[in-house]
């Protein structure tokens, strides 16, 4: 497994717990110290109890360089990072071509003329696959090799569960190649073992550019879902709807489905942000755009830019803020002070990667708002991201952040903040202002208790 990232570690841990030798190849020094010393480098619940149960079992470990790992293995897993190239939408293949010409200098032929098997699970666009095949071909004519594509679909939070219990495991291949069919075998095996609850219905066999372009429609038709929910919660809000009924009557059409209707900030994370991009660009190479997944990426960067001028102007009704030209005739009493509850781009991961975040408080700053930020997992992420600027605290406990607050604005759902209760965020806080942008508590019960509770998708009521 190349790659000790989200998608390697648990796809390694997973793999070995089906029964699966492997050795994870992490070429980040400091990284991999850290896994070989059992400790995980990220926050993913259950992983580090698997990590640590496969490794005692014998079945799994970690290694810097593929050329120690390789010989005697039947099957190669590419789980490197595809992240957005600088300032265009195209995935960045660097990491990817790295491991090819790594293969390449490396590999040696499995005995019994057997193919070695080289699957992609990262996301890579249509024709990477083939293009993998061309250039190990190239650079190795000797090698007898097959390629096979089998993106991921973990969310991270739920990352084990999701890669234990899929919904369907895709996976391309190039029917003409030979070692297809042995390909197909082996992955059958490795997926339903004895000791995976996975049968073979589950397995989605379909051909290389069928499985790497379904990775990517897939992620943006869930983006859009998001953005779509997030554009009815406005006009909810604009009407005299409330979200969570509508999403409640849509959802319960199966055509339709419950999941993904919650609104929020926007979406983000390591994949829908860079994948819709990636998927676009594309489309626009190939004579073909598409225009609704073009339009979801600019109607998300959208929402987090008015979110932030919403929540200033919330602000604004507590005091002016010092960017406003008329502050300097008003009497003041210091800047706004903002508890920042979540900062992660969803519950459950420390994940920073283009969280709604990192868009909107850099917003709030500008304007001059002092902000106190709290994230239960995030914060060391969130402080290399945000790095150190006037008006940010990175508070220490949830207690901290809320101790000055006169507003406070909800990013993430985690459930540490959905179990405090309107009494005693109104005992932790001096302030009565909330915006909640995850919808996390009874409205009525934050009136009770005080609060003007500004939600997202119902009116002020
Ligand atoms: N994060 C997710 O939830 C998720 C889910 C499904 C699919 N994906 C896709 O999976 C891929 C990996 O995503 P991720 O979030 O795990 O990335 P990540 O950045 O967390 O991890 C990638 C790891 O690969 C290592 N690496 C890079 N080149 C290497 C090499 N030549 N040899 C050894 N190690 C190398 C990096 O040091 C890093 O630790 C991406 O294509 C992503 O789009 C991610
Ligand atoms: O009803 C919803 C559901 C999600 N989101 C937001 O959408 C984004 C993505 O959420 P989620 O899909 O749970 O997170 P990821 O871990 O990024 O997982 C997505 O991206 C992965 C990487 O490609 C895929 O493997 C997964 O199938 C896909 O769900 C986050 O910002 C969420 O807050 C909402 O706002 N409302």
């Amino acid at each position: 497994m190349i790659g000790g990232g989200y998608v390697g570690l648990v796809s390694g841990a997973c793999l070995a717990a089906f029964g699966a030798e492997v050795t994870v190849i992490e070429q980040d020094p400091a990284r991999l110290a850290r896994l070989q010393s059992g400790d995980v480098p990220i926050y993913e619940p259950g992983l580090a109890a698997l990590l640590e149960r496969q490794r005692i079992a014998g079945r799994l470990s970690f290694c810097g360089h593929l050329a120690e790992a390789l010989p005697g293995r039947e099957a190669v897993f590419i789980a490197v990072g595809t992240p957005a190239r600088r300032g265009s939408g195209h995935a960045d293949l660097r990491y990817v071509s790295q491991v090819v010409e790594e293969l390449a200098r490396c590999a040696e032929n499995l005995p019994g003329g057997r193919e070695l098997l080289v699957v992609m699970k990262s996301t890579v666009p249509v024709g990477t696959g083939r293009d993998v095949a061309r250039k190990l071909a190239e650079l190795r004519p000797d090698l007898r090799f097959t390629v096979a594509s089998n993106p991921e679909f973990l969310r991270e939070g739920e990352a084990i569960n999701d890669f234990m219990q899929p919904d369907r495991v895709v996976i391309g291949l190039d029917g003409q190649r030979p070692g297809a069919d042995r390909a197909r075998a082996f992955l059958t095996r490795l997926y339903c073992s004895e000791t995976s609850s996975l049968t073979p219905d589950r397995l989605a066999f379909m051909g290389l550019e069928s499985a790497e372009l379904t990775k990517y429609a897939a992620n943006a038709f869930l983006a859009l879902k998001v953005t779509f929910i997030n554009e009815m919660a406005d006009l909810c809000e604009a009407s005299g709807g409330v979200i969570e009924e509508v999403a409640r009557g849509m959802g319960l059409d199966p055509r339709i489905g419950a999941a993904f209707l919650q609104p929020g900030p926007g979406y983000g994370g390591s994949c829908f942000p860079k994948d819709t991009r990636a998927l676009a660009t594309t489309a626009r190479q190939k004579g073909t755009p598409m225009q609704l997944v073009e339009t979801t990426i600019a109607t998300n960067e959208a929402r987090k830019r008015r979110l932030a001028e919403r929540i200033l102007a919330l602000a604004a009704t507590l005091r002016p803020l010092s960017s406003d030209p008329d502050a300097a005739e008003r009497p003041q009493n210091g800047e706004v002070q903002i508890a920042v509850l979540g900062l992660a781009f969803k519950a459950g991961t420390d994940d920073m990667r283009d969280a709604p975040a990192l868009t909107i408080l850099p917003l709030l700053l500008e304007a001059g708002a002092r902000l106190h930020l709290y994230d239960p997992q995030a914060m060391a992420q969130a402080r290399t991201q945000l790095g150190q600027r006037e008006g940010l605290t990175f508070a220490a406990s949830l207690e901290d952040a809320l101790a000055q607050a006169e507003l406070v604005v909800v990013l993430t759902e985690w459930p540490l903040f959905r179990a405090l209760t309107p009494q005693t965020l109104a005992r932790l806080m001096p302030g009565r202002l909330v915006i909640d942008c995850r919808n996390l508590w009874p409205p009525e019960e934050m009136r009770a208790a005080g609060f003007t509770y500004h939600r997202l998708g119902r009116g002020l009521d």
